[in-house]
């Protein structure tokens, strides 16, 4: 479901700066070869991301849900010098991709890509992330919410993807996936350690600052 108008969306589009032309190979390279390129960020929100980035000038950004690599590009564009992105995969059958990408986007040097169940990984982490970016499997979204909270500074920003669902969160049909966003949803924004916003971006950018 295109929450924007098409010609609506294309004029934003063409209104937003491009992509860098790294990207725009990640992207085009995503949906002929890889499954479900649906999965990857894109041109608009990989530039609110980026945006987001630059304001917040993170030392540390956690992402969860790797994918091929785009969001993590843009994110880790934002980083304070010095800074480190910290992203985690499951699925190691991108990681040559994924690391090509990381290397010509001049950023595999403050990217570490870590393969692994995120649910198992994130509890290991000794870190304080300034952004935390959910991007993984909707079930888990409001148990990693509960892992990296109590870790952040006050101040950080939670991000999560996906929370409109293809627009199912206001259907009649609800069915596992789309009660475990309507569940996170509910869950942050009755959640005093947080301040939220949910931006109509793409599919739904959740965006939460630690109070
Ligand atoms: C929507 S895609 C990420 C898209 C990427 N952030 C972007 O915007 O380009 C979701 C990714 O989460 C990964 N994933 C799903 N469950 C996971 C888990 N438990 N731990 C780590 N990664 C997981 C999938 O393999 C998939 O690559």
């Amino acid at each position: 479901m295109e929450f924007t108008d098409a010609e609506l969306q294309q004029y934003v589009e063409q209104h937003t700066k491009p992509e860098s032309e790294v990207l725009k190979k990640l992207n085009r390279e995503t949906h002929a070869n890889v499954l479900r390129p649906r999965m990857l960020s894109g041109h608009l929100q990989g530039r609110v991301l980026s945006m987001l980035s630059h304001m917040i000038k993170p030392k540390c950004i956690l992402e969860i849900g790797t994918y091929t690599g785009y969001s993590a590009i843009c994110l880790a564009e934002g980083l304070a010098p010095e800074g480190k992105l910290i992203t985690i995969d499951v699925n190691e059958e991108l990681e040559e991709m994924v690391r090509r990408y990381f290397e010509d986007a001049g950023l595999a040097a403050c990217i570490d890509y870590m393969i692994g169940n995120a649910v198992e990984v994130v509890p290991t982490l000794d870190i304080q992330p300034d952004i935390v970016f959910i991007d993984a499997d909707k079930a888990s979204y409001a148990a990693y919410f509960d892992m990296v909270i109590d870790k952040m500074p006050s101040g950080a920003f939670i991000i999560a993807d996906n929370v409109l669902w293809s627009g199912k969160v206001v259907g009649e049909k609800v069915d596992k996936k789309t009660q475990a966003i309507l569940d996170f949803n509910k869950k942050v924004h009755n959640d005093e350690r947080v301040e939220n916003v949910l931006f109509p971006i793409r599919d739904g950018l959740m965006v939460m600052r630690k109070i």
